[in-house]
């Protein structure tokens, strides 16, 4: 098996790490600091840190001077999400000192912004692909924006380093991935894709990490991290193969 990168999570909603389900507003469930959850998966021995802002990604604010200090104290790499849609909120991100961020409502929104920063900043930019079936979701995954294989379509064009597809149906539940769309994705890009949502045990992370011979490359994994389904060493020992 070739190896899988992990990305365990840390959701910031008000200041705290939560988790949702299916990304709605409103199901939180609260694991305390941020802070404190990203050190303990760099402790654990994670190469990644997924940090999403999701006030910004709703439009209720949001945690930049937090998001900041964590991806600041971390060694490891770190992805940035939620809320990234103009120069202003990119250059924030880039600021922190991520590795790269993650932009998913621009990407529907504003294709000739997304096209050009794609161009200025490479591989620091990958684009989520939020979905429900094959329709994407934007503005924290409470709009539909257009068809999931004509924006890939598009993106694969622009020259798009990165997808971070995520079923949305999947997200917070613990159901397992959608490996299908995985799949389908992988067939449909010749770049690498990052699997999010719905990982609930050790044997999805395997059949996550049977799909990297077809171009995934990594797996976020949020909430059975935190309902303790598995630990983080035990992942790492999985996909480490
Ligand atoms: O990433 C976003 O911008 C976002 C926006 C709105 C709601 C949720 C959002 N992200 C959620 C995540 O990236 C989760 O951390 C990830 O999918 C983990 O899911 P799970 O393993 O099912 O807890």
């Amino acid at each position: 098996m070739t190896t899988l990168e992990l990305l365990p999570a840390v959701d910031v909603r008000n200041g705290q790490a939560v988790r949702l389900v299916h990304g709605e507003s409103g199901t939180e469930t609260s694991y305390g600091s941020p802070l404190e959850a990203a050190l303990a998966w760099q402790r654990a021995g994670a190469e990644w840190l997924h940090l999403v802002d999701l006030d910004a990604a709703f439009g209720t604010g949001d945690n930049r001077a937090l998001v900041a200090e964590v991806t600041g104290a971390m060694d490891i790499k770190v992805e940035l999400s939620g809320g990234i849609r103009d120069d202003a909120s990119l250059a924030a991100a880039l600021a922190t000192g991520c590795t790269r961020v993650n932009l998913g409502t621009a990407a529907l929104e504003t294709p000739e912004w997304v096209a050009k920063v794609i161009a200025e900043h490479g591989d620091k930019i990958a684009v989520g692909l939020d979905v429900r079936g094959t329709t994407l979701r934007g503005r924290g995954w409470t709009r539909d924006g257009g068809d999931l294989y004509e924006t890939l379509e598009r993106l694969n064009r622009e020259g798009c380093a990165r997808y971070v597809v995520t079923d949305i149906a999947k997200d917070g539940t613990l159901q397992g991935p959608n490996l299908d769309l995985l799949r389908d994705v992988c067939a449909a890009t010749d770049r690498p894709v990052v699997a999010s949502g719905g990982v609930s045990s050790l044997d999805d992370l395997r059949a996550i990490a049977g799909l990297v011979p077809l171009g995934v490359e990594g797996a976020i994994v949020g909430k059975a991290l935190y309902a303790k389904a598995f630990t983080l060493e035990e992942a790492l020992a999985v996909v480490s193969g």
